[in-house]
């Protein structure tokens, strides 16, 4: 059968699903697909592996309604209408746990390079500003037993608290829909309101999904709540911090800074006054991408397609999650 990649894909997914007999055909010319052209390839296919670009809403979705799945190359499934997949019998499948490692490593890289206000050291090199030191002068704060506060305690969350737990004594707090049995055992982490989140965190890691509840949740209000060395980490998604608010926090000495590996828009334009200041690291989307990582998740991606081709259950489906 026929499945249409979005991006061209990592070897170790295609090859998965070469083997399983399918013909695979991707996007590789290095700009965004037209609504035409992806309606036309994907009226001509069995399957879409979604590995990137436009949302794929109702519209599209109507166009896909002869397809049994879809499989996006992410955990996230917030660029889907779920509700609109699931009323028109498409199955939705993602790659959770396989990128768990990388992206809370893209967390915890932001998190020292606030404190340490490493990008902007950087930055001043390249200019020619290394310059006279002293002892007072490029101080950055310690993150060494301070509290660490988890905003969305799942799989990503976890190992963020997990790598700051033994790289630096840190104290773990969190907040979640659920309790996490396994992290109040294993890390001593202590579930708190998210009121108390806000006001006892020295950094604030922002794991949950871009829901209606958690979107523009990081607005100035909360920022306020949160203590003026704070230092707010968000590898999830821009939705969720309001960045009017974010610079405004952040310039009026509201919170420390901030370490963004998602923003809102994606890509960010280089003007944005965040990338001037000292104690903010920005990345451009990164968390997940390791060659292992994105190895592993393309083989999760290719292994829900074939499974439903087959006429088997997927691995991963999301579809039941639209409406939380
Ligand atoms: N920067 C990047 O490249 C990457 C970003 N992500 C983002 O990270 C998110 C989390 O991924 P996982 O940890 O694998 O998902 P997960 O489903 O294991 O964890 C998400 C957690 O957020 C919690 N949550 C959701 N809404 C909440 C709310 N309103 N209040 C409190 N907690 C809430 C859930 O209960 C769950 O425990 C993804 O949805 C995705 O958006 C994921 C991978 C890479
Ligand atoms: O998996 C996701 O949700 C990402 O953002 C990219 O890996």
């Amino acid at each position: 059968m026929k499945v249409f990649a979005t991006r061209v894909i990592p070897a170790a997914g295609l090859e998965l699903l070469e083997k399983a007999g399918h013909t695979v055909i991707q996007w590789a010319e290095p700009r965004e697909l037209t609504t035409d052209e992806r309606i036309n390839f994907c009226k001509e296919s069995d399957a879409l592996l979604f590995a990137g670009g436009n949302k794929i809403d109702r519209p599209l979705l109507e166009h896909c309604r002869h397809m049994k799945v879809i499989g996006l190359l992410s955990v996230g499934y917030d660029n889907v209408d779920l509700k609109a997949a699931t009323e028109l019998g498409i199955q939705i499948t993602n790659t959770p746990g396989v990128l768990s490692n990388a992206t809370a490593d893209t967390a915890f890289l932001l998190m020292l390079s606030v404190a340490r206000k490493a990008f902007y050291q950087h930055k001043r090199i390249l200019k020619g500003e290394w310059g006279f030191s002293t002892p007072t002068a490029n101080l950055g704060i310690d993150v060494e037993g301070k509290t660490l506060g988890i905003w969305g305690l799942g799989n990503i969350g976890y190992v963020m608290a997990q790598r700051c737990k033994a790289a630096f004594g840190m104290n773990i707090i969190y907040h979640n829909r659920n309790r996490n049995e396994d992290a109040e055992i294993n890390l001593q982490a202590r579930y708190v309101s998210f009121e108390e989140l806000l006001q006892q965190s020295d950094v604030l890691s922002v794991h949950a999904s871009l829901t209606h509840e958690t979107t523009n949740k990081f607005n100035m209000e909360v920022f306020r709540q949160m203590k003026p060395t704070a230092i707010f980490i968000n590898a999830a998604r821009g939705g969720i911090h309001n960045e009017t608010d974010l610079i405004a926090a952040i310039e009026d000495g509201v919170i420390w800074g901030a370490g963004l590996d998602v923003t809102n828009p994606e890509p960010m334009q280089p003007d944005n006054p965040l990338l001037q200041m000292p104690t903010v690291a920005v990345l451009p989307h990164i968390g997940s991408a390791t060659l292992e990582t994105r190895n592993a998740m393309a083989r999760v991606a290719a292994e829900n397609i074939i499974a439903a081709l087959a006429g088997r259950p997927v691995l991963n489906p999301v579809n039941h999650l639209y409406a939380l």
